[in-house]
């Protein structure tokens, strides 16, 4: 069975429904891209998969072996969050928080952890560092140190690379592709055509007709034709 299976889902707000009839899976070694318009449902989608909203309807099923907490969340970056007062190892030991379970102090397990991430990310010489000092990149490898402590199988990424240049975002769609090469499922939100390289599956939202396939399969879809034309003439307009 796979990680995360989603059947029949329906999400939406007081009864209204936004997108209708999600069917997808998640598997171990999967890289699942979630594309969409504006407004589409995708951030209300992953706060469905992190169980802090219900369904309207349909079902979100674990398997696998995935518990609810091992499911890793490198959220949307606010400019309130990029201006967090904490150090980036402050930062990176929350996320082993769901760990530690009512214990108020880290273990020495969890600080091995964090300093492993830390590596990993290539943050650990910045672990003093206030996060809000950090350029963009180095901030989004922060969050992904933290959201590894809290997962070795699912992550989740809404929209990592907004704010990011060319060159940062590339190094950090290599790091997610490592860690996904690695056996890590990596589930993430982007606008970015060039995240769709990485991706194993793609899941195009749409109220009602949402695509849902191999990446192969997208590249032949009208869905992918739309979502192509869409993202050149945002582009195109950024340009102007
Ligand atoms: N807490 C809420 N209560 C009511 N409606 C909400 C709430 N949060 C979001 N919405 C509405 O649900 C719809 C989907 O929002 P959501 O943020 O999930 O879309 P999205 O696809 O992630 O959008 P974007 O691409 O702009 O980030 C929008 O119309 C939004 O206004």
């Amino acid at each position: 069975m796979a990680y995360l299976t989603c059947k029949n889902l329906t999400l939406g707000y007081e009864g209204h429904a936004i997108v209708s009839d999600l069917n997808f899976k998640v598997g171990k070694g999967d890289y699942l891209c979630i594309v969409g318009e504006n407004g589409t449902g995708k951030s209300t989608l992953i706060k469905t998969l992190l169980h802090l909203q219900d369904a309207i309807s349909g079902e979100v099923m674990a398997g696998d072996g995935l518990k609810a907490y091992e499911v890793g969340y490198l959220p949307q970056q606010t400019v309130v969050q990029k201006d967090f007062p904490a150090t980036v190892e402050e930062i990176v030991l929350s996320g082993t928080l769901a760990k530690c379970g009512w214990r108020p102090f880290y273990s020495k397990v969890e600080k091995r952890m964090a300093e492993e991430k830390m590596k990993k990310m290539d943050v650990w010489n910045l672990r003093k560092s206030c996060y809000r000092n950090l350029s963009g990149g180095q901030q989004q490898r922060t969050l992904l140190a933290r959201a590894l402590c809290a997962t070795s199988k699912v992550i989740l990424l809404d929209e990592p690379v907004t704010g990011l240049d060319p060159k940062v975002t590339a190094e950090f769609y290599q790091v997610t592709k490592d860690l996904n090469e690695e056996g890590i499922a990596v589930i993430m939100v982007s606008h970015d055509v060039q995240a769709l390289t990485y991706a194993t599956h793609i899941l195009h939202m749409d109220q009602r007709d949402s695509f849902y396939g191999t990446k192969e399969e997208y590249m032949n879809s009208d869905k992918w034709k739309l979502f192509k034309n869409t993202e050149e003439d945002r582009i195109g307009g950024e340009k102007k």
